[in-house]
């Protein structure tokens, strides 16, 4: 995007650098397509001419506070405005009515308090400081004027700050939408306290964030003809199963097994606990303590906040006890509070239905093993949606609710060494969020721009229409094959990936790797 601009001897340009991304510089010679830099820090660099960008030389040193101002709008200049901005402590800069945040790990808390949240209140967008208070501000006042639902998105990748981004939104629509001097605790209340409960129960330490949340979650928060907040749903989506048996170094599981663990004696003795080192789904990685986190105070935070929120104990007892069911099947029977024998029957047996009655089979020590991961994931990830529906009827839902806003915050593409069905879904979703933020943002500009009659052919962008195809097409896309092969009793991850590589060999989006 931006004006295109020809590059010649003198230029000042930006020049990609393997170690900090980009470097700046003035050319000082050109041969055929090869560019010769002259970086500010003293380096000489021969680049192709198409990666070098331009860089202004008349931009602010302390930045912009939209990007849209910016002479050129690159990926050099979009991350060299937020990094002078940064080191002014401005983390926030617009991009249209885009807010990019970036998170300053470490609190601000002058930019959330009250004084601010008044600022904020009424003042047209763009008229103020960038800030989330903004951003929030318009929907709730886009709502009240055209009458209609809004909904805010919150993406990045992990650790982004997507989570304490969502809560300072609830905060904010809380403030304007909250009711004062209501008997008992307001469904704003409700919605902020169920965090702690939901982040207990869903949210580990990865490699990148010390809390990430394993989950991703659409806030609905309903408000009624007045604009006053009346009611709201918590949705929840793809909850990471695999944690649950299957944890690296230096990750952790979700907390709440840490916290259970570290819990007082009467409730350790009750639920049959000891360290977490001597259970199998814990001690696969070598981590058990995340830093400034007690586990033990957390517990009976947590406690507290399923008070809160409408858990009561007896629920909180069953909850625990079904946490608590990774140990030997007889202490993970009387929990689940089950027949022994058959739950070991269950999980080391197979029945075969043949034409002359059932044979029952041992399983072999692997195959049961699997039948155990299985039942813990299925377990653990039905209690979370139990926790969900048991915060959400606490909570209560508006039916007559005039309008609502929405809060979606999911996880953002991810790539691992390794990557998962889970991967697959997550980046799934982000690519379909990406298509609707191309209509929303591209097309309708485009559109805008043809009915004024003005030459749009410089707004370039990538439509992942084919992308989404390639995935979700029915018959044909990568789901179907895989839906076809899971219906195979022989089809194994092998024959599946062949299918693949076989159906998509021309396709332009997709890759077979060098490696098998
Ligand atoms: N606005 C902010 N002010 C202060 N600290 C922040 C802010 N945003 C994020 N952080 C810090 O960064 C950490 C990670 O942020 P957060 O958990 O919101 O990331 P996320 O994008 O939701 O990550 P994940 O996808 O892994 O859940 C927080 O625990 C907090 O310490």
């Amino acid at each position: 995007m931006g004006t295109p601009v020809n590059i010649i001897v003198g230029s000042h340009v930006w020049v990609e650098d393997p170690e900090v991304a980009w470097l700046d510089g003035e050319v000082t010679e050109i041969k055929g397509r090869d560019a010769t830099i002259i970086t500010t820090d003293g380096k000489t660099i021969i680049a192709d001419i198409s990666g070098i960008y331009p860089k202004d030389t008349e931009a602010p040193p302390a930045g912009v506070d939209d990007m849209t101002k910016l002479a050129y709008l690159h990926e050099p200049g979009v991350l060299y405005n937020l990094a002078c901005r940064f080191s002014l402590n401005e983390i926030y800069t617009y991009t249209g009515n885009i807010l990019i945040a970036v998170n300053p790990f470490r609190r601000l808390p002058h930019l959330y308090d009250i004084h601010m949240m008044e600022q904020y209140k009424g003042a047209a967008f763009g008229e103020l400081s960038p800030h989330l208070f903004a951003v929030a501000d318009t929907c709730y006042r886009a709502m009240i004027n055209d009458h209609g639902s809004q909904s805010i998105l919150v993406s990045g990748e992990s650790g982004a700050g997507k989570t304490e981004t969502t809560k300072m939104l609830m905060r904010y629509l809380a403030f304007m939408g909250g009711r004062s001097g209501t008997e008992g605790r307001t469904v704003e209340q409700q919605v902020l306290e169920s965090n702690p409960v939901l982040e207990a129960f869903g949210n580990a330490k990865t490699v990148k964030n010390n809390n990430s949340s394993r989950f991703g979650k659409f806030v609905e928060i309903q408000f009624d003809k007045n604009w006053k907040i009346s009611g709201a749903a918590i949705r929840t989506y793809l909850l990471e199963r695999s944690r649950v048996c299957q944890v690296s170094d230096p990750e952790r599981n979700y907390h709440c097994f840490y916290m259970l663990c570290a819990a007082p004696q009467e409730d350790v003795k009750k639920y049959k606990l000891g360290d977490p080192k001597t259970f199998r789904y814990l001690n696969q990685s070598n981590c058990y303590d995340v830093a400034n986190v007690d586990d033990a105070k957390e517990y009976l935070e947590t406690r507290n906040a399923m008070d809160i929120v409408g858990i009561n104990q007896v629920e909180q007892n069953a909850i625990f006890r079904v946490m608590r069911n990774h140990a030997t099947t007889f202490k993970a029977a009387e929990l689940l509070m089950c027949n022994e024998k058959s739950l070991e029957d269950s999980l080391c047996k197979r029945v075969i239905v043949t034409p002359d009655g059932n044979i029952t089979k041992p399983l072999d020590p692997d195959s049961a093993a699997f039948s155990r991961d299985a039942l813990a994931k299925t377990v653990y990830s039905r209690l979370f949606d139990w926790i969900v529906d048991k915060i959400n009827s606490s909570i209560g839902q508006d039916q007559n609710a005039a309008c609502l806003i929405g809060v979606l915050d999911i996880y953002g593409f991810e790539s691992f060494k390794i990557n998962s069905f889970e991967q697959l879904c997550i980046n799934f979703t982000n690519e379909k969020l990406q298509q609707h933020f191309n209509q929303h943002v591209f097309k309708m500009e485009q559109e805008e721009y043809t009915k004024e009659e003005i030459d749009w052919s410089y707004v370039e962008f990538v439509d992942n229409q084919d992308v989404l195809d390639l995935i979700e097409k029915k018959p044909g896309g990568i789901i179907a094959l895989l839906d076809e092969a899971c219906m195979f009793p022989k089809s194994t991850h092998d024959t599946f990936a062949q299918k693949m590589y076989q159906t998509y060999k021309a396709h332009k989006r997709f890759s077979k790797p060098k490696l098998a």
